[in-house]
């Protein structure tokens, strides 16, 4: 018969995606019994790891089913771990978290659903913070739209790789006085975005321990849209002075950004705030004139449900899009535009919220 060690032993083969720990380790699996041919056993997993049940339970299936003498396997639900779990450390984050040597502060910019700006708040954001003297890189995890190298004006460079085997090392593309390297540098833009998912909590840990950043006041972090594996990737491997969290003010997208905002609660990350993007057109020709074009309000009202401050409420300007297209993103080529005031005032504001020693 099978004993309660081999199923254990062949239990701890599974790891969580995002740290790399036994699920048996981590409690995810426990209360392992042996009736007979039959392994019994109860899963139980934090709400942040709930997008790897499936994987989870299938894999341990097939695991104890390929021991010799066992025929059946029963998984009974239970409560997350309360404590221990992931590490759950001082303010709910995982203790295993690893610094980026030379980086200070890492800040996540992350919105609820794609299109409502995130990455054009990211990369102004960065070169904000480099306009005010601090030394900036930028990390474009956003594989469905990694757009940083174009709005950085480098889609054509290829990073520099020093070294080889396990020192390997890339080094970021400067640009605008940022220092970036993007998913869009790794991941075949013809590949289906499907089979970049599985991918993607290797190359963020890449992106992080093995580009070469140097000395760093911030690491501006560009992540998909959505609550799914990048977030929860980056929000396990690397301590985070917090998050933005970008809206536009209509319905739709706020419903997504309360999910989002939600989930990075749930991960004990700070939320720094919300940053309203689109909050109003302003036509080329009549700067002083505002058409509320996605409605108003939207973001001051998440930022008051959730208790977090409103960061920027960034207009709708055709130079911000004319910016990202053409390689110098509007707080460089339009300084003194509505959209890059708000976008000047956001990097103040977040910077007030983390302490940087620059
Ligand atoms: N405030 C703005 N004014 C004018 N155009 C804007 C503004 N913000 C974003 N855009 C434009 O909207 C488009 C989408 O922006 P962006 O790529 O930053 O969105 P995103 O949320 O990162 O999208 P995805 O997650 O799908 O990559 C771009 O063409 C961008 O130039």
């Amino acid at each position: 018969m099978v004993s309660v060690e081999q199923a254990n032993g062949v239990l701890a083969q599974i790891q969580d995606a995002g740290s790399g720990r036994a699920v048996t380790e981590l409690s995810w699996i426990d209360q392992i019994r042996v009736e007979g041919s039959r392994v019994v056993f109860r899963l139980a997993l934090p709400g942040f790891a709930q997008g790897q049940r499936e994987r989870i339970a299938g894999e341990a299936r097939q695991a104890l089913l390929s021991l010799d003498g066992i025929d059946d396997v029963q998984i009974e639900l239970g409560q997350p771990p309360s404590q221990g779990g992931i590490g759950q450390a001082g303010h709910g984050q995982p203790a295993e978290r690893q610094s980026i040597p030379g980086v200070r502060q890492v800040i996540a910019v992350s919105s609820g659903k794609g299109g409502v700006g995130k990455s054009t708040v990211a990369v102004n954001l960065a070169c904000a913070l480099a306009q005010q003297g601090l030394s900036v890189g930028l990390l474009d995890a956003d594989i469905y739209g990694p757009n940083a190298p174009t709005m950085l004006g480098v889609a054509d460079r290829t990073p520099e790789v020093r070294g080889s085997g396990d020192t390997q090392r890339m080094v970021p593309i400067e640009s605008c006085g940022v220092a970036m390297v993007s998913m869009g540098l790794l991941i075949d833009e013809h590949q289906p975005v499907i089979w970049r998912g599985p991918m993607l909590n290797g190359i963020i840990r890449q992106f992080l321990y093995q580009a070469d950043w140097g000395e760093r006041d911030v690491l501006v972090v560009d992540l998909p849209p959505g609550t799914g594996d990048a977030q929860l990737s980056l929000a396990q491997a690397v301590p985070m002075a917090g998050v933005v969290i970008v809206t536009t003010p209509q319905q739709v997208s706020l419903q997504d950004a309360r999910r989002g905002l939600a989930m990075f609660r749930q991960l004990g990350i700070p939320v720094l705030g919300v940053a309203e993007n689109m909050s109003a057109f302003i036509p080329p020709d009549r700067p002083e004139q505002r058409y509320a074009l996605f409605g108003s309000g939207g973001g001051a009202t998440l930022a008051a449900d959730y208790d977090v401050p409103l960061l920027a409420q960034i207009p709708m300007e055709m130079p911000v899009q004319e910016g990202g297209d053409s390689g110098r993103p509007i707080v460089i080529s339009r300084p003194d535009s509505a959209s890059a005031l708000e976008f000047q005032g956001l990097a103040e504001r977040v910077l007030q919220q983390v302490t940087t020693t620059a």
